[in-house]
């Protein structure tokens, strides 16, 4: 930061086209050259109430905090005024948020909770430092390029064995070094992989939340839970290690979650079976390696199969309302040969093995879910606390009032719900869990996700224009209002 320091009245002199300064925030920016090319255009920065003046209720009224953190205006800070303080900081990288209901109570200094051990504290501060610094900074990128989550973050990630991670405590942990030694395997619980899908939401980018590893993360534990050794300890080690990505390949054209009503025949031959069929939806297939494939049998049953990327397998990207980074795809299967010793489970019997996933994939998704609707009730707390309208914050309006109360009170039930869930599950056996937790997992997602919607509406409705602009002040809610249906 610059030490120069300036008075208000020679700010003030700087006030016409070629010679423009403005104060925001105690902070003065040479806008001399900028202001030909500032995005806003030029007359609003001559006007008589900006230029030399102190902008700074204009300037947040319009702009992210975050435009002023970019190297390419950061530089246009020539100094700061005598005798002021800046009043406005922003979230050192990895702490936690100080706007009210911006995190859960758990992690709100002078709040307790039973649920959180300091094992559990440890490992979020790690993870969401880990999120900002190296996963954040490519989820921007990569939702605006469209491109899949590039290789350095799997990379990183499997150093940490976050991929395995991912997939929640279980056998798969065993004699790995957890965040460099921070959790050791026997300890990690379901309130460990809460944390981590919780802070995915720092990313803001629903398609690539999606892109990271959602195909692994809902593919992979079949070939775990159903493979053959030689299977599980080919495919395992290439998948945690970043190398490989796995797809679940279930839904259909013709047959969405009705897995039931499936086309995709697997055709019993010598030493395996034939493939032909589609599918479509596949989170991760324009990139996967490995599909866990859900086919018909000739018989009317259902087998299991893992199919390798290769000969008579095409992938094609399909346009969805999020960003092309989730990878997700149509696929053809032409007579694919597939070897007997890739059969997931008993054959005829794979819909045991789709099933048996799907309580804890519901129960993941609601995890982020939730987060995601944390961080839209913060940014909309954030905005009426910046924005002014008619001469005072939107914040003092009784019918902002009563939204963010609706979004806060949604938010809480919910987390508190799912924290009351993950208790159980850490207390039940996987199939106790299959037994008595379908139904609240079932009717907690489905809370998580219509209360989401109703935020997603209500945020819009604050944000006004802004709320449906894909840069700017409300692009996050913009994102967010196309994204949410995803998850219900
Ligand atoms: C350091 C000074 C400034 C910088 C670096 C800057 C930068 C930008 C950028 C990057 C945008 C595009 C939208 C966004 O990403 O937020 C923008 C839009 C805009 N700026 Fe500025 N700006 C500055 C000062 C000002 C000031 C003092 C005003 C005063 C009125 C202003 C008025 C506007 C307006 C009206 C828009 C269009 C907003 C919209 O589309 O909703 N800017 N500015």
């Amino acid at each position: 930061m610059s030490a120069k320091l300036f008075s208000v009245d020679e700010v003030a002199k700087h006030n016409k086209e070629g010679d423009l300064w403005v104060i925001i925030d105690s902070k003065v920016y040479d806008l001399s050259k900028f202001a030909g090319m500032h995005p806003g255009g030029l007359a609003v920065l001559l006007d008589d109430e900006v230029a030399g003046q102190d902008a700074t209720e204009a300037f947040f009224g319009l702009h992210r905090y975050e435009v002023l953190q970019k190297p390419q205006y950061k530089r246009l800070m020539i100094g700061s005024i005598q005798g002021q303080k800046s009043s406005i900081q922003a979230r050192p990288v990895g702490e936690i948020s100080r706007v009210p209901y911006a995190e859960p109570s758990w992690l709100t200094p002078g709040y307790f909770s039973p649920y959180y051990s300091e094992s559990h504290r440890k490992f979020q501060k790690a993870i969401r430092k880990f999120m900002e610094e190296v996963i954040v900074p490519d989820a921007q990128a990569r939702e605006e390029d469209g491109k899949r989550a590039s290789q350095h973050v799997f990379d990183e990630m499997a150093k940490l064995e976050i991929i395995a991670m991912r997939l929640g405590p279980g056998q798969h942990l065993k004699g790995r070094t957890l965040m460099s030694g921070l959790v050791k395997p026997e300890e990690f619980d379901y309130f460990h992989e809460l944390i981590m899908g919780q802070e995915t939401a720092h990313m803001a980018a629903r398609g690539y939340q999606d892109g990271m590893g959602g195909g692994t993360y809902i593919g992979l534990p079949p070939i775990i839970n159903f493979g053959k050794p030689a299977l599980r300890d080919k495919i395992v080690p290439e998948v945690f290690s970043g190398k490989k990505f796995c797809a679940l390949a279930i839904s259909e054209a013709f047959a969405g979650s009705d897995v039931a009503g499936l086309k995709c025949l697997s055709k019993k031959v010598d030493g395996g079976y034939r493939v032909t069929g589609t599918k479509k939806w596949i989170t991760n297939g324009t990139f996967a390696d490995y599909f866990t494939v859900g086919c018909r049998t000739e018989q009317g049953g259902l087998n299991v199969l893992v199919i390798e990327r290769g000969e008579g397998v095409e992938t094609k990207a399909i346009k969805t309302s999020y960003s092309p980074t989730a990878g997700t795809a149509y696929i053809t299967f032409d007579n694919v040969f597939v070897p007997a010793d890739n059969l997931l489970g008993e054959e005829n019997k794979g819909l045991h093995v789709i099933l048996s996933n799907f309580n804890h994939e519901r129960w993941g998704m609601t995890t982020a879910a939730i987060a995601n609707q944390r961080f839209i009730v913060e940014e909309c707390l954030k905005w009426v606390s910046q924005r002014k309208v008619f001469g005072k914050p939107l914040h003092s309006q009784a019918v902002i009032r009563s939204k963010l109360a609706a979004m806060i009170s949604r938010v809480e039930a919910a987390q508190n719900w799912l924290e009351h869930v993950t208790y159980q599950m850490n207390n039940m056996k996987y199939k106790e869990q299959a037994d008595r937790l379908a139904g609240p997992i079932g009717l907690l997602k489905k809370f998580a996700t219509e209360t989401a919607q109703e935020t997603a509406r209500d945020a819009v409705q604050i944000f006004g224009g802004r709320g449906i602009t894909k840069t700017g002040m409300g692009k996050f809610i913009e994102h967010y209002h196309r994204t949410v249906p995803f998850d219900a």
